[in-house]
């Protein structure tokens, strides 16, 4: 269970406010019109941004002056957060030991993740020499590894075309069922809501609105999502 309880944080003009709950094991799309919060909402989760007001607990647990790294969180961007000098096996590796130096069975499981997600044979290669949709099974492998009970992706497959997308969302949910983790996914395309998550988490006019299933809501729009969605 993730939950924000009476959040407020403000940025410059901007004000965000959160109150609500979302169930663990939860797969929920954060969707709203561009500047609308989306990913002031998850730096919040993530620990990137302070509240000025309210409370973010994890499980029960506090985690509102957690440091990013402390969070029972891992956070995917866009970018997928690889190291280009770094082996594709000791980027995943970071998952376990930030200093790298990893004990024999870590060696094993992290071999045995990239099998997981089809990149066994390439644990050699450095970022560059691997397609965008291998670069994101690297970063899948790691949040694998890491089994936090929250995942937060900021437009994380937002680069990729449709075929890809599919294949790294497939990917994305067979790891949650793995690790039971409750994933947050902004995104700016209503079909990978509607295929990958049953509620939805809509931030319009400085609200963080608690969730709501998902087809329904876009179905019928309220007319700011409407408008943004087109
Ligand atoms: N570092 C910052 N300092 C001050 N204001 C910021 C900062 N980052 C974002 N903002 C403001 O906060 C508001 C929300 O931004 P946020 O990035 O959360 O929106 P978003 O919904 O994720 O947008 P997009 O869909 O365009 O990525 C915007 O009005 C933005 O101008």
């Amino acid at each position: 269970m993730l939950e924000f309880d009476a959040v407020r944080v403000t940025r410059g003009p901007f004000t965000l406010s959160a109150d609500l709950s979302v169930p663990k094991g939860a797969r929920v799309a954060v969707i709203g019109p561009s500047g609308s919060g989306k990913s002031t909402l998850l730096s919040l989760a993530g620990g990137f941004l302070a509240p000025d007001r309210g409370r973010i607990r994890v499980e029960g647990r506090d985690i509102t002056v957690l440091p990013p790294g402390q969070r029972p969180v891992s956070m995917l961007f866009q970018d997928q957060n690889l190291f280009p000098h770094l082996t594709v096996a000791q980027n995943v590796g970071l998952g376990l030991r930030p200093d790298g130096r990893l004990s024999d069975p870590q060696r094993a499981r992290v071999a045995q993740v990239l099998d997981e997600v089809g990149l066994e044979g390439m644990e050699d290669r450095r970022p560059a020499n691997l397609s965008g949709g291998q670069q994101g099974r690297v970063a899948l492998a790691r949040v694998l590894l890491r089994a936090r009970p929250l995942l937060l992706l900021d437009e994380a497959f937002a680069a990729l075309g449709p075929a890809l997308k599919a294949e790294m969302l497939a990917l994305l949910g067979r790891i949650a069922d793995q690790t039971g983790a409750t994933v947050l996914m902004v995104t700016h395309d209503p079909d990978d809501a509607r295929s990958f998550a049953p509620q939805t988490i809509l931030v319009e006019g400085g609200v963080a609105h608690p969730p709501v299933p998902t087809g329904p809501l876009l179905d019928d729009p309220p007319p700011g999502l409407r408008a943004y969605l087109g």
